[in-house]
Parts: structure tokens; C-alpha cells; sequence
């Protein structure tokens, strides 16, 4: 066992009288005497309960629903550890909740559904919906999630987001507008292959599209090799077929300026990073092991610009960067949805926050999920296009919510 994976399971274990894993449940009201009995519980409690059966909507005045996220997989797609199952993909679901707390301030219960059929999923989510202000999808497969996400968007009133597609998308994209800015490349002239074409990848290849990339540019490469017009695909990776004889990433990445790995460990090879485009853009984004390891792409292209998902190297590109931020304006603004004006602020502001800090660089070219300028600095931009989109059901004053947002970050520990 590597000094990491002991340190790693010791971090999760029980110790100091706390229970094994890394969130618990806090108790927000005073429950000390009969009297407090009384009111948070029976009778007390009765009240509430019917101002809700008359008003649906007082449930956001009365319960911890306004404030509720559930992080919700069938653990079909961990991270690029595959379909490890329900209950092993528990950690990292937790995981998710801590960040949602941690950054946002948001209460999150992690929710691990054994069931892969997506019919079946989307009922026992939509059953679950209640309890909650808003829904992050997690680590579902493709092509299902597309399924899962669109019928769940379509029958719920509360935002519904699959973060492995667009929690990725919008932080790849602030890193990629940043590594053009830095190699001075033109974006309609970026030439991209992407490894992968699951649920994060082709999410991140339609943001690149949004922001400008023809699709004509862009190569994508699955477990059977380049998504050519001759194969027999599904709808979602037919959108990005090329007409092409070539078959292996091998054969396409021949000058690439980008390569988007969203694929599995070890899947990009030294000799692919040589033939790249001088200055190359390596995105190697599988989690937890990426398709190449940092120090191996430098050693082929000591000019790259690198990022990884992992927070052990510079450049973290990772959902977590943006998916407290997406929920904490949504449910401010009790939106209805996180639809694409919001992902496209969130791009901006991310992209802007780097590229004006004095570190930027090849080695910063994203905010560092830790920067405690992110909720303050973030957040009003989305709530701002939430509100000018027209799904924002309450509207704030500008400087009362930036204050709001400033006293949350001094009550988050
Ligand atoms: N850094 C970040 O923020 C994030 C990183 N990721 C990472 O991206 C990866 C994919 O996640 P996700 O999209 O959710 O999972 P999916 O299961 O939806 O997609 C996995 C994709 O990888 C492809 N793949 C598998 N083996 C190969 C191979 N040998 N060559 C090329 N492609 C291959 C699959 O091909 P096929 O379609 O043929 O099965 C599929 O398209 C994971 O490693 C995950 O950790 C995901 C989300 C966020
Ligand atoms: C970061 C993340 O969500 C993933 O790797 O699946
Ligand atoms: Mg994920």
C-alpha cells in the first residue's frame, strides 16, 4: 500500500470519537427543553406541517428544503474507476456533499440508488424530489445519464444538474479559454481530439462548440477508437463523427493544439504528446489516475500547458470548482432550472478570476478550488444571468447580496 492510499483510508476511518467518514449531520435550533420538545417536535411541529399541505411553497420557509441539495448516483461511472456500484461509490458522493458544505454552504445528502435501469432511476428520483431544493446528479454512465437528466429536467420544478457533464464543461472551458489567452492561439483555429465520449466529454465538447470551436475541429476517440461516420453510434456521439479513414488516437493527434482526455488512466502515450502542435494543451482529466501523468507530458513537451483533476497538481480542472457556486445562486434565486446562461457566467467568471490574478500563468490558469474569492467573486455573476434569463423566481439587490454572501463565507468553516 503507497503512503497515499494508507493516509487515505485513515482519513476516512473513525477516530477522536467522530463516526468513519467525513460529514455528519448539525442540529440548527435549540433543543434543550420540554418547550423546545414542544415546538420542533410534537405537537409544535403539526404547524408547519400543515401550512406546507396548504402551501407547497412554505416548505422553503419552514424545513431545510431551500438550503438541500442530493448528490445522487447509481454508481454506474465513478470517477474513471468504472462501475464499481451504488454503495463503493458512497465516498465519493460524501465527498461532493463535504464541497457543497465547505465552498457554498449548502447542506447536501449523498443518495446511492441500486438501480441501473434508467427509466427505473428517474422514477425513484423523481419519488425522492421533495426533500430537496435541487438535484446534483453523480457519476451515472453515458448514455443513460443523458436519459436520466433530460426526463428528471423535464418533470421537476427544481434545477436539476448532472455535474459530470456540466460542472466539467463550464470549468474546462474557463481553462481552456485561459491556455489560448496564454499560447495566443485563435480559438477558430484550435484543433482539439478528445479522448472519451461519455457523459463528460461530449458535455465539455459541446461548451468548446458554445464558445466558439467549429465542430469540424474537433476528433473524439472512444473505447473502440475515432468516432468516424462509418461506425454505427449512438445519437449523442454521432453529433461528433468525422469522415475519416483514421481509426486510433494515435493516428489523429498529429498536431492537435488540445488534447481533452475524459477517458481512463494511461490511455495518452509520450510519443501522442510529441506529435502534437508545438506549445500543446494537455487536459488529462480521468480521475483518479489521468490518461498521462504530468511529469510524463512535460518530459515530451517541456512547453505544455497541463491541468489534471486531481488536487495533488497544479491546474486543478475539476467540477468541484464550479458546482457549489452553480447551487448556492440557484437556490438563492430559487431558479428553475441551471440552464446555459448560468454555465456560460459561471465560464466567464472563472476564466476572469484567473487570468486577473497575478499568478497567471501556464501553472494557474484556472482559481484553485480553495480560493476563498470564489463565492463571493462567482456567485452574483450567476445569480445576475439566472435573473436576466428569466428563471430567477426571486430577484436580490446586488449589494445585499454580495453582503449575504460575505457574511455565509464567515460562518463557513
Ligand atoms: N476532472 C473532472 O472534473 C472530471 C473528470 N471526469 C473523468 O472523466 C472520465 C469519464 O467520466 P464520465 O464521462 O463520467 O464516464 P462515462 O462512463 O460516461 O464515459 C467514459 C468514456 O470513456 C471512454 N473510454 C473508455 N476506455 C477508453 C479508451 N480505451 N479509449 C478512449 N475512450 C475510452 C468510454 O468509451 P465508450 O463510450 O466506448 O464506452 C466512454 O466514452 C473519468 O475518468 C472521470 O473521472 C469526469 C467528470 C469530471
Ligand atoms: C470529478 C468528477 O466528478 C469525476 O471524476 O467523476
Ligand atoms: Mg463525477
Amino acid at each position: 500500500m503507497t503512503t497515499l492510499e494508507h493516509n487515505a483510508l485513515q482519513y476516512h476511518a473513525a477516530r477522536d470519537a467522530r463516526p468513519a467518514g467525513k460529514i455528519a449531520i448539525q442540529v440548527t435550533k435549540p433543543v434543550d427543553s420540554q418547550d423546545d420538545l414542544s415546538l420542533a417536535y410534537s405537537p409544535g411541529v403539526a404547524v408547519p406541517c400543515m401550512e406546507i399541505n396548504r402551501d407547497p411553497a412554505k416548505a422553503y420557509d419552514y424545513t431545510a428544503k431551500g438550503n438541500l441539495v442530493g448528490v445522487i448516483t447509481n454508481g454506474t461511472a465513478v470517477l474513471g474507476l468504472g462501475d464499481i456500484g451504488a454503495l463503493a461509490g458512497k465516498p465519493v458522493m460524501e465527498g461532493k456533499a463535504v464541497l457543497f458544505k465547505k465552498f457554498a454552504g449548502i447542506d447536501a445528502f449523498d443518495i446511492e440508488i441500486d438501480e441501473t435501469d434508467p427509466k427505473k432511476l428517474v422514477e425513484v428520483i423523481a419519488a425522492l424530489h421533495p426533500t430537496f431544493g435541487g438535484i446534483n446528479l453523480e457519476d451515472i454512465k453515458a448514455p443513460e445519464c443523458f436519459q436520466v437528466e433530460r426526463s428528471l429536467r423535464e418533470r421537476l420544478s427544481i434545477p436539476v444538474f448532472h455535474d459530470d457533464q456540466h460542472g466539467t464543461a463550464i470549468v474546462v472551458g474557463a481553462g481552456f479559454l485561459n491556455a489560448l489567452r496564454l499560447t495566443g492561439r485563435d480559438i477558430s483555429l484550435a484543433k482539439i481530439v478528445c479522448s472519451g465520449a461519455g457523459a463528460a466529454a461530449l458535455a465539455c465538447l459541446d461548451m468548446l462548440v458554445d464558445l466558439g470551436v467549429p465542430r469540424k475541429n474537433i476528433t473524439v476517440c472512444d473505447s473502440r477508437g475515432v468516432l468516424t461516420t462509418s461506425r454505427d453510434l449512438s445519437e449523442e456521439k454521432r453529433a461528433w463523427a468525422q469522415d475519416t479513414q483514421a481509426s486510433t488516437l494515435g493516428e489523429v493527434i498529429g498536431m492537435a493544439d488540445v488534447f481533452l482526455g475524459l477517458s481512463g488512466p494511461g490511455l495518452l502515450s509520450q510519443d501522442d504528446v510529441r506529435k502534437m502542435a508545438a506549445r500543446p494543451i494537455v487536459f488529462a482529466l480521468a480521475n483518479p489516475e489521468p490518461e498521462l501523468r504530468p511529469e510524463r507530458i512535460r518530459e515530451a513537451a517541456p512547453d505544455a500547458i497541463v491541468a489534471t483533476g486531481r488536487s495533488d497538481y497544479p491546474n486543478q480542472i475539476n467540477n468541484a470548482l464550479c458546482f457549489p457556486y452553480l447551487f448556492r445562486a440557484a437556490l438563492d434565486v430559487a431558479a428553475t432550472t441551471i440552464n446555459q446562461a448560468m454555465k456560460r457566467a459561471c465560464v466567464v467568471a472563472l476564466a476572469e478570476m484567473a487570468a486577473t490574478d497575478a499568478q497567471f500563468g501556464t501553472e494557474y490558469i484556472v482559481p484553485s478550488l480553495l480560493d476563498k474569492r470564489l463565492l463571493t467573486g462567482v456567485t452574483p455573476l450567476i445569480a445576475a444571468a439566472a435573473v436576466e434569463s428569466g428563471v430567477a423566481r426571486q430577484v436580490w439587490d446586488q449589494q445585499v447580496y454580495r453582503g449575504r454572501l460575505e457574511a455565509l463565507a464567515k460562518t463557513l468553516i
